[in-house]
């Protein structure tokens, strides 16, 4: 039977300010090894939901279980189980040192100096950051900050990993490596990984699920391909249409039937076979 990792239910916070954020809805689940991402305009409560479920918050009402468990009453198990990359990421750097900073979690839990440097080098090769162990964290550059806050996310190989904005101010190159180094991580270890995003053409490459908030409620779950072919979604929860999929809208409104995908070779394959034909019949 699939295990739940992540159960949410109606949750109300009310914050200092009295801004009251309702996450209702659809309840909000994640289980074993999913991967879902979670999309929202601006102020639509990702993040809110995230500092719920990582216990940086405790709802006012609703229930909310993270492997059956309250995390607000239980951070021994959010600190083993959990791995968190923050949206404003300089307020996790703890370390004065990359090294100390990934090293952290391990220290706190007792590993022998040994077994953590072993893993620190090798989770700093992962994330191709072993050149920065030395370096003072206060001067890293912001997707440099990133890289080693994800580092220190992984190190203890936890079984779910919230990622608020992951991708935000990394370079097409280290994007493409994070992206792989999740999937695989995903794949290998069967680690449930939850991101907040409102960059749509990750859903494409980093989700099994899809859940939509609006207004701070949970409107909808879809998969990838039930979102990429609705454009209604788009428009109605104020999400840009990635370049792409507005493309292939326009190409289908013009006649040519092409399926929606991210895959670029096999779209340019479709276009080009179907270009032929038309010039073929006009021939
Ligand atoms: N610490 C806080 N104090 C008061 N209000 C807050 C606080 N944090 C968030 N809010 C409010 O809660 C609502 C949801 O904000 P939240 O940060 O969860 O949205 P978000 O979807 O993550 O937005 P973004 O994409 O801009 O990061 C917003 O109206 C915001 O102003």
């Amino acid at each position: 039977m699939t295990k739940r990792v992540v159960h949410v239910s109606c949750i109300k916070h009310k914050y200092l300010d009295k801004t009251e954020v309702d996450l209702c809805g659809l309840d909000f689940i994640v289980n074993q090894g999913e991967r879902i991402v979670i999309l929202g305009s601006n102020g639509s409560g990702k993040t809110t939901l995230l500092s719920h479920i990582t216990g940086l918050l405790e709802p006012t009402s609703g229930s909310i279980e993270v492997l059956n468990r309250n995390p607000a009453k239980n951070p021994d198990l959010v600190s083993q189980k959990l791995g968190v990359l923050f949206q404003h990421v300089e307020e996790q750097l703890l370390g004065p040192t990359v090294y100390d900073d990934i090293a952290f979690g391990p220290r706190n839990h007792g590993w022998s100096k040994q077994v953590i440097k072993n893993k620190v080098y090798e989770i700093a090769d992962v994330l191709g950051i072993r050149h920065l162990l030395n370096k003072l964290c206060h001067y890293l550059s912001g997707g440099e900050k990133r890289k080693v806050a994800l580092a220190g996310a992984l190190v203890m190989e936890p079984e779910i990993l919230v990622l608020d904005e992951p991708f935000v101010e990394l370079d097409p190159i280290s994007k493409k490596e994070i992206l792989q180094t999740l999937n695989k991580y995903n794949q290998d270890k069967k680690t449930a990984i939850i991101v907040a995003t409102h960059q749509v053409e990750l859903v494409y490459k980093l989700a099994d699920y899809v859940y939509i908030l609006n207004q701070g409620e949970v409107i909808d779950k879809k998969t990838p391909k039930e979102i990429l072919t609705n454009k209604a979604i788009f428009e109605k929860n104020n999400l840009e249409l990635p370049h792409m999929v507005q493309l292939l809208y326009n190409l289908k409104q013009a006649g040519l039937d092409i399926p929606i995908t991210f895959d670029v070779d096999y779209l340019s394959k479709e276009i080009i076979d179907q270009l032929k034909l038309s010039k073929k019949e006009i021939t």
